[in-house]
């Protein structure tokens, strides 16, 4: 168009009118890609958040499904006629706006919001095939508690990946969230890391903030999601002291030294972060609820307790579910590894080499003895 035409006749007014007046933004749809016990539960809540916004959220949600046959019958039909996920979150009625989808490409199309929230080594290969398939305006929040798999050195957070692969914005959701009790409505906060937080927060708090999931939106999304993910490290300690009989001064004594390691960590890959975010549902709140409820303390106990092999004990507690904490501490470990930085994060260090078979359990205790923080 040439600048007469955008200043003359009717034209001129057309182009005037759309150039001058606020856009009305079409509702976003929001996909969920997943649908394990967390995936489930926050279906819950956006199903209803979607609808009780209807000028910014396309009320139908659809729920990405990793199809498999459960008592004789296809998860997702279950999920469509029932509006009940009976394998990952028995007993808990979804809405009935929240439809499940099990083409993962089909689940996304024309998509604004992609919820993700699947066990973090499933992540790589999902973003993968949905290159060129979402709007390019598209924004993500990943609800994913975890580091990326790729083990080349240096540290890459499941955010990074996701924004890597796919060109969009992501931002994060994480908190002291234990899915069973989040389903039953019990009260609790979670903080969302966004660095736009400007443009993005109020839509994204929009998405989850409810009378009983109440949310916080801070800037410093790298520390967020670095607690969500070192987290479930700290949770396997914890399990390793419930396991050899220890009481709740040594399982206080592994939440604060795991925080001081957690602090530092992230220090040392994001420096200058915002002490204040430790003290977010996602920092400290969630190393309490993960090392007194979680699933990886409950696996890691019974491991010592059993001394069967971590993915027994996984396979036979779980049902299907995945305890993220053994894998993160070893891609974990291999970062620091790198660096020489293993000695300087003995919690991180001791619980990938117990889940390894290195060390025993039992010298988990010296190592909490000897750490750093006592000298
Ligand atoms: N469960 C919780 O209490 C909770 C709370 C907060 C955050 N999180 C985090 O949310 C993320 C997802 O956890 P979750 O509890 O929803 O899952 P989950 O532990 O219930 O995992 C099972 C899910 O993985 C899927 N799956 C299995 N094989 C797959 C494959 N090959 N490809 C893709 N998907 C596959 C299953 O279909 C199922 O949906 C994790 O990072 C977890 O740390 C969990
Ligand atoms: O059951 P876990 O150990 O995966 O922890 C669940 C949530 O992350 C707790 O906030």
């Amino acid at each position: 168009m040439s600048s007469t035409d955008e200043n003359t006749g009717v034209i001129g007014s057309i182009y005037r009118f759309f150039s001058t007046t606020p856009q009305i933004m079409a509702p976003k749809k929001v996909t969920i890609i997943g649908s394990g016990n967390w995936g489930s539960a926050i279906a819950r809540i956006v199903g209803n958040t979607t609808k009780a916004y209807p000028q910014e959220f396309d009320p139908e949600v659809r729920m990405w499904v990793f199809e498999e046959v459960v008592n004789g019958e296809k998860l997702s039909e279950v999920i469509n006629t029932r509006h009940e996920n009976v394998k990952y979150l028995p007993g808990k009625i979804l809405p009935t706006n929240v439809v499940a989808v099990t083409d993962l490409v089909e689940s996304c199309v024309g998509s604004h919001l992609l919820v993700f929230v699947v066990p973090h080594q499933f992540v790589k290969g999902i973003c993968e095939k949905l290159v060129g398939k979402i709007p390019t305006d598209a924004q993500a929040i990943s609800l994913i508690k975890g580091v990326s798999t790729e083990k080349k050195g240096g540290l890459k957070l499941i955010s990074e990946e996701i924004k890597e692969i796919l060109k969009i914005e992501v931002s994060v959701l994480m908190g002291a969230n234990l899915a069973p009790e989040v389903a039953n409505d019990n009260f609790c906060e979670a903080t969302i890391g966004c660095k736009r937080k400007a443009t993005d927060g109020p839509l994204l708090k929009k998405l989850f903030h409810t009378e009983n999931f109440r949310i916080n939106v801070v800037e410093d999304a790298h520390t967020v999601e670095l607690c969500g993910a070192l987290k479930n490290v700290v949770a396997c300690a914890a399990g390793f002291t419930d396991g050899l009989g220890y009481g709740d001064n040594t399982k206080a004594a592994v939440i604060r030294l795991g925080l001081m390691e957690t602090t530092k960590f992230v220090e040392h890959y994001y420096p200058g972060s915002n002490l204040q975010t430790f003290f977010e549902s996602c920092g400290i709140a969630d190393l309490i609820t993960t090392c007194y409820g979680g699933r990886n303390r409950k696996v890691c106990e019974a491991f010592v307790k059993t001394g069967k092999p971590l993915a027994e004990v996984e396979k036979e507690l779980l049902n299907g579910q995945s305890a993220q904490g053994p894998l993160t501490a070893e891609e974990v470990f291999l970062m620091m590894q790198k660096t020489g930085l293993e000695t300087k994060f003995p919690l991180f260090t001791a619980v990938h080499r117990i889940c390894k078979g290195e060390m025993k359990p039992a010298e988990l205790v010296d190592c909490l003895r000897n750490h750093p923080e006592h000298l």
